[in-house]
């Protein structure tokens, strides 16, 4: 918003147009009032000039003074120059003249606003101290100090009042004018309607002026008369034009010598007074016209709120209206008529009260008696209306109270906003957040409660959820973990000892549920053991199919897998002595077939049977028995490789592959195994047995023939190494049909060692 004061410097910059202007226009007044001083007395009645001057340099910035107030200078010079006058003669009229217009503007200028000098009484009055009264007595001083040593008292008295009278009168009448004057004033008056109403008033005026001073008694009292009501019908700029043109009738026509002013009194009145009464009806009517002013501004003023306010509440899109203290609606608007559906008349016959809804009523009233308690200074309120056609709707109600200048309640201004959609969303909104509340509660109660460990992760893979069988299992509460990455907290390997699983989104269930026992998942806790895991993964994806993360759900399934494990191992293995079993030794065999058909290796493949085991049963128990069994399969597992397979068949019975092994290597640790046993010495109960075993071997380097053709070529050549004498290998010949029997130089034993007590 743009500063009043500095716009009005702004509008009147002074250039060398305005200065030449004032110049002349000053020069032209100054002659006017020079010649009326010529024709009746030593100072002129009216001295204008300065009455121009101070409107002037109020309107300008201090900066265009100078060229102005030179102006001023040179209009005075002209005239007096014009009539004859000597400069040292009216130079010190000149100066005090410019002194007063300079000291009067300067004075304006910081006691009334620069936008609209003369806008009430109080600015008024200020002008009339200051131009009409101070300034001039100031003036009429300064002249003083100018003629003093050379007039007598007397004259000099005469002269101050004179000076002060001429200055006071022409200020009176003509600075106002110059004050509240706007730029394009004059030349909207000459083009409008108005100036023929103006120019008839000031005929009239001026000819009922003429009239009174002419022919009626008390003159001045009734040329009051007309100014009062120009003051009163007119605009205030216009009033003041016709005072002006008044006061210069009344100087022109006394100085024509037409009428006389002169009070028709016995004693003189002194020439300085005689334009006294012109002041005195000049400052009513002024007073009058700037209090007309200020009461049209006011009332256009409060016309023009009432307009805004009439407008603001007529096309206001919510519901408002004006209500007696009483309760009644006094005035409503349309948007109020369409909610409550009423007519604004059948409307304004009701009360707020008959309207609002029972139950809300009580509210209503209490916060109403407290705004008229002044308790409160407005309330808000949500509340039901009834409509006409008795439906019941929410509103939100917002009233305040307007009191007069005693602070008596006016009416209440309420404004009644439709809130009815709201609040019936609002309450399905709390119905749904409740259900959704209870569900959220179900699921975490579930999830609290089953078995399996869940987590879930955002669209980033951190962890947003664990429940409590995740926090056991992964050993990280679910504050510690939430916001981490799941690859940080989900451990998961494939086999214990198996590499991390990087990228669980992409891990393959199906994989997962196929794979062995050893190589199935393990899910590594922080600080906690290993658990046997089954892992399910599932993206979480919102309606429009965006991912927002991933739910892991883990199963420890370590108790199924420790029994799927031992029931694997009892599967392929022997109970007693730890070895394999016959099912297991033949996967093994089909292996070593395999390797035989693919990388041409050959391998040995053997039987083994105790001698005379059925002794140790027989004398020491079938525990003895037992652990013999037990400890031979130790012996002999200690003296073959890691890779060769040994496994007991059943009874007494052992096979044996050794692998990559050809057959003369095979010969010599079957011997080595069969030395072995036959040098075991047992001791059962304190007491010592000795048994011996019986060995056929085969060769494994035909990938043609079966494993179970193999396997009968070692037992027919195990059954010859037992009836050629026990305690001996054999090693299977196909093309003599029979095994043939193989010493390692050294000769068979006549009687082989049977398990008799040593
Ligand atoms: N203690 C024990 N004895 C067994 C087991 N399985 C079989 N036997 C016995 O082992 C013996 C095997 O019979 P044989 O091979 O004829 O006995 P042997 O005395 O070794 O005979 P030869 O082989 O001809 O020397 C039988 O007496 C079975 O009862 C077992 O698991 N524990």
């Amino acid at each position: 918003m743009e500063k009043s004061k500095p716009l009005s410097r702004r509008i009147y910059r002074a250039n060398w147009t305005s200065c030449l202007l004032l110049g002349i226009s000053i020069c032209l007044l100054a002659l006017t009032c020079l010649s009326i001083i010529q024709k009746s007395s030593s100072l002129a009645g009216m001295w204008l000039p300065t009455a121009l001057l101070i409107p002037v340099l109020f309107h300008n910035r201090y900066r265009a003074w100078i060229p102005l107030l030179g102006s001023a200078a040179l209009g005075i010079a002209a005239s007096h120059t014009i009539l004859g006058t000597p400069f040292f003669h009216y130079l010190p009229y000149l100066i005090n003249n410019l002194i007063e217009g300079a000291l009067c503007a300067a004075l304006l200028r910081r006691m009334l606003p620069a936008q609209d000098p003369l806008s009430g009484l109080g600015s008024w009055m200020k002008f009339l101290f200051v131009a009409v009264i101070f300034c001039p007595l100031v003036g009429a001083l300064i002249m003083l100090l100018f003629i003093l040593p050379a007039h007598t008292p007397a004259e000099l008295q005469s002269r101050f009042v004179t000076w002060f009278m001429s200055e006071a009168v022409a200020i009176l009448a003509l600075t106002p004018l110059g004050l509240i004057y706007q730029r394009g004033y004059l030349s909207k008056l000459l083009t409008s309607r108005r100036l023929f109403g103006l120019l008839l008033t000031l005929i009239l005026t001026l000819a009922a002026g003429y009239l009174a001073l002419k022919w009626l008694p008390y003159t001045f009292a009734f040329i009051t008369i007309p100014l009062l009501w120009c003051a009163i019908r007119l605009p205030r700029i216009e009033a003041f034009i016709i005072f002006l043109a008044v006061t210069l009738m009344i100087a022109l026509l006394h100085t024509s010598g037409i009428i006389s002013v002169q009070p028709r009194l016995s004693i003189q009145v002194p020439q300085g007074l005689i334009f006294l009464p012109l002041l005195l009806i000049l400052m009513p009517a002024n007073a009058m016209a700037m209090a007309m002013h200020a009461l049209r501004a006011e009332k256009s003023h409060i016309t023009q709120s009432e307009n805004r306010f009439r407008n603001a509440m007529e096309y206001s899109a919510i519901g408002m209206t004006l209500v007696s203290p009483e309760g009644k609606l006094l005035q409503v608007n349309k948007a109020l008529c369409q909610l409550l559906g009423y007519e604004a008349e059948y409307l304004t016959t009701l009360t707020f009260q008959e309207i609002t809804y029972h139950d809300d009523l009580g509210k209503d009233l209490m916060l109403l008696q407290q705004l008229l308690n002044d308790e409160i200074q407005s309330y808000t309120l949500e509340k039901r209306y009834m409509r006409r056609s008795g439906e019941i709707i929410w509103t939100l109600l917002a009233v305040s109270l307007v009191r007069d200048e005693h602070h008596n309640p006016l009416y209440f201004i309420s404004q009644i906003e439709d809130i009815n959609e709201l609040k019936h969303t609002e309450v399905t909104n709390k119905r749904l957040s409740e259900a959704l509340h209870e569900e959220k509660e179900l699921l975490h109660i579930t999830l609290n409660s089953i078995n399996e460990a869940v987590i879930s992760t955002d669209r980033n893979m951190n962890i947003t959820f664990m429940n409590p069988v995740a926090e056991k299992m992964t050993g990280w509460t679910e504050q510690q973990a939430q916001g981490q990455p799941v690859s940080r907290i989900v451990l998961i390997s494939k086999g214990a000892g198996g590499p991390l699983i990087d990228n669980l989104l992409q891990f393959d269930i199906n994989e997962n549920l196929h794979s062995s026992v050893e190589r199935s998942l393990v899910l590594h806790g922080q600080h906690t053991a290993l658990f046997d895991v089954q892992l399910a993964v599932s993206p979480l994806r919102t309606l429009k199919d965006e991912p927002i993360g991933i739910v892991l759900v883990l199963q420890d399934v370590s108790k199924s897998r420790e029994l799927m494990r031992k029931l694997s191992y009892s599967a392929s293995h022997d109970l007693l002595t730890g070895l394999s079993n016959r099912g297991s030794f033949e996967s093994s065999l089909k292996k070593a077939l395999n390797v035989t058909a693919t990388q041409r290796q050959s391998h040995v493949l053997a039987f083994i049977d105790l001698d005379h085991f059925k002794a140790i049963n027989d004398t020491a128990g079938h525990a003895a028995g037992d652990e013999l069994l037990r400890q031979l399969s130790t012996l002999m597992q200690e003296n073959i490789r890691n890779s060769d397979r040994l496994a007991r068949l059943g009874g007494d019975e052992f096979a044996l592959i050794l692998f990559d092994c050809p057959q003369e290597q095979g010969l010599i640790t079957l011997q080595h195994l069969v030395d072995k046993i036959n040098n075991f010495y047992f001791i059962w109960e304190g007491n010592g047995y000795r048994i011996g075993a019986s060995a056929g071997m085969t060769q494994i380097n035909d990938a043609n023939v079966t494993g179970s053709e193999y396997m009968a070529q070692a037992d027919m050549a195990c059954y010859i190494a037992k009836h050629n004498g026990r305690g001996r290998v054999y090693k299977y010949e196909p093309e003599q049909k029979n095994a043939i029997a193989y010493t390692s130089g050294e000769t068979p034993p006549e009687n082989p060692q049977s398990g008799a007590q040593g």
